[in-house]
């Protein structure tokens, strides 16, 4: 009753009444157990990890631990953040799923010291209700033993993996990435960390479903747009390594089996540029050239789209779990059909050119500001410019201008229409681009473009003639380049 009807707080002190009162109505019965964690297993002397456990989820209580005047510092390893930890014999109160616990650092002293058969015997004694057994064991353990998990990952140092003739690689993984430095549009971060999550917390949901626990992603989106950053960003989140498949280096399916099945649980799988990496052959294919090749034994060793899927979601994707696929692309549309069918890449997430929320990112992180008078302009122009400018871009514009918002934001202003001018000058790809998804010829797609420009080109002159100075100077160049072009 009391644990259904009363919150927590107040469940504290009545439990604490409770007790006080049974203590004294049955002095001999004691309504509290009590778990002692030794710092060595009995008999064998040999360390218990769950000592060490505790020792990092009770320093972790800084909470609770500030309420202490004196505390033992220490370092379970050189390398490792101070941790503080109570003194000897103190005690701690913690909660979980609103059942309070208390932790002593006991430390008893036995045998004669006179005689030199002395010795200090560590524990943490936990002690809570016997009511509460069920909630604690082996629930409340479990969670002591997650929290020291979690934590000597946070302070671990993240590594990535590249595999280099069949053997994978190791390196110290520093890129400072994260969902707050990365400028995406509007709701992808937080949809991507909602995902994440789910992901991180949803083994039972899916070992009920029977499904594998991995995730996978599809980046895409053209060059500078922060797929890769994602990629750093989500293993930062997560607190995963990287293994850093690069699919040009693997020659046959055994030898990416090989390779799989030595990565390690909690980790970012990641293949770059899918499309181009490797020439693999869609299932049809494969089995056109098995049929051709007849009895040739090589034809089933090489590296197959299939082999990869297999381990992406066939029965290979079970050895190992926690993992997370992604996969980038700058051309999703050549990418095989057998990759993009629903259910097998969970999310495809474009990332696509600077959109003014993401500029406003852009701007907090690389200048310091969260608002700019020029802001209202330069929100209008990016919304009707069809100039399209890349994160990338648009940072290094920021970052050449860190102490001088006002000439970065005219930069960006003059960027968003001089870039528009002159897109068909320097922007070979965005042409190849639109004519590949328009099926046009070379020359209809430069017209089309130009032509779009030039009747833009007028109010836009008029425009920048009066917001940025020397912008005369930059027509005259474009209107040379402009005219040699068309
Ligand atoms: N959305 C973004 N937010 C913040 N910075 C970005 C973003 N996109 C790109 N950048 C900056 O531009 C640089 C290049 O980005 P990144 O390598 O992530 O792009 P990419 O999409 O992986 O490009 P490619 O397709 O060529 O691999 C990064 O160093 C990053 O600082
Ligand atoms: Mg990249």
């Amino acid at each position: 009753l009391l644990q259904t009807f009363i919150p927590p707080p107040l469940r504290q002190y009545i439990d604490r009444g409770l007790s006080m009162l049974w203590e004294r109505l049955f002095p001999s019965v004691d309504p509290y157990m009590e778990i002692q964690v030794d710092q060595n297993v009995a008999g064998n002397h040999s360390p218990n990890e769950l000592y060490k456990e505790v020792g990092v989820h009770v320093g972790s209580l800084r909470f609770a631990l500030h309420t202490h005047d004196r505390l033992r510092a220490y370092k379970w390893e050189a390398s490792e953040p101070i941790s503080l930890n109570l003194q000897d014999n103190d005690s701690i109160e913690d909660s979980f799923d609103g059942v309070q616990v208390f932790w002593t650092n006991a430390v008893t002293e036995k045998g004669n010291a006179e005689n030199n058969g002395a010795s200090t015997e560590r524990s943490f004694i936990l002690r809570f209700l016997k009511t509460d057994r069920e909630n604690i064991v082996p629930a409340y353990l479990d969670h002591v033993s997650k929290v020291c998990a979690d934590i000597e990952r946070e302070n671990s140092q993240r590594r990535i993996f590249t595999n280099s003739y069949g053997n994978w690689e190791e390196n110290s993984f520093n890129h400072p990435s994260t969902f707050d430095s990365l400028a995406l549009d509007a709701g992808i971060a937080e949809r991507i960390m909602a995902d994440l999550q789910a992901f991180s917390k949803g083994k039972s949901f899916y070992h009920r479903n029977g499904r594998a626990w991995k995730r996978g992603y599809l980046l895409y989106g053209p060059p500078g747009t922060g797929k890769s950053s994602l990629i750093a960003a989500i293993a930062n989140y997560m607190l995963y390594d990287i293994y850093d498949l690069e699919l040009t280096k693997v020659s046959e399916n055994t030898e990416l089996k090989s390779l799989l099945v030595r990565t390690s649980p909690k980790s970012v799988i990641v293949i770059e540029d899918i499309d181009c990496s490797v020439k693999m052959s869609n299932r049809d294919g494969e089995t056109d050239d098995d049929s051709k090749e007849g009895a040739d034994s090589n034809s089933s060793s090489r590296l197959t789209l299939s082999g990869l899927l297999n381990f992406v979601d066939g029965l290979w994707s079970c050895c190992g779990e926690e993992r997370i696929f992604i996969f980038t692309t700058n051309f999703k549309e050549r990418i095989d059909s057998a990759l993009l069918r629903p259910g097998r890449m969970d999310m495809h997430i474009l990332l696509s050119y600077c959109s003014f929320h993401a500029f406003k990112k852009l701007a907090r992180n690389y200048l310091g500001i969260q608002d700019h008078p020029m802001f209202f302009e330069l929100e209008k122009i990016m919304t009707k410019s069809s100039v399209q400018v890349t994160p990338a871009a648009i940072a290094a514009m920021l970052m050449s201008n860190q102490d001088n918002p006002d000439a970065a934001i005219s930069e960006v202003l003059a960027a968003f229409s001089i870039v528009n001018e002159s897109t068909c000058q320097i922007s070979v790809g965005s042409i190849l681009d639109d004519r590949f998804a328009s099926q046009r010829s070379v020359e209809t797609t430069v017209n089309d473009k130009c032509a779009s420009q030039i009747s833009h080109r007028k109010s836009k002159r008029h425009y920048f003639r009066r917001r940025i100075p020397g912008f005369f100077r930059k027509t005259k160049h474009l209107d040379q380049l402009f005219t040699s072009r068309t």
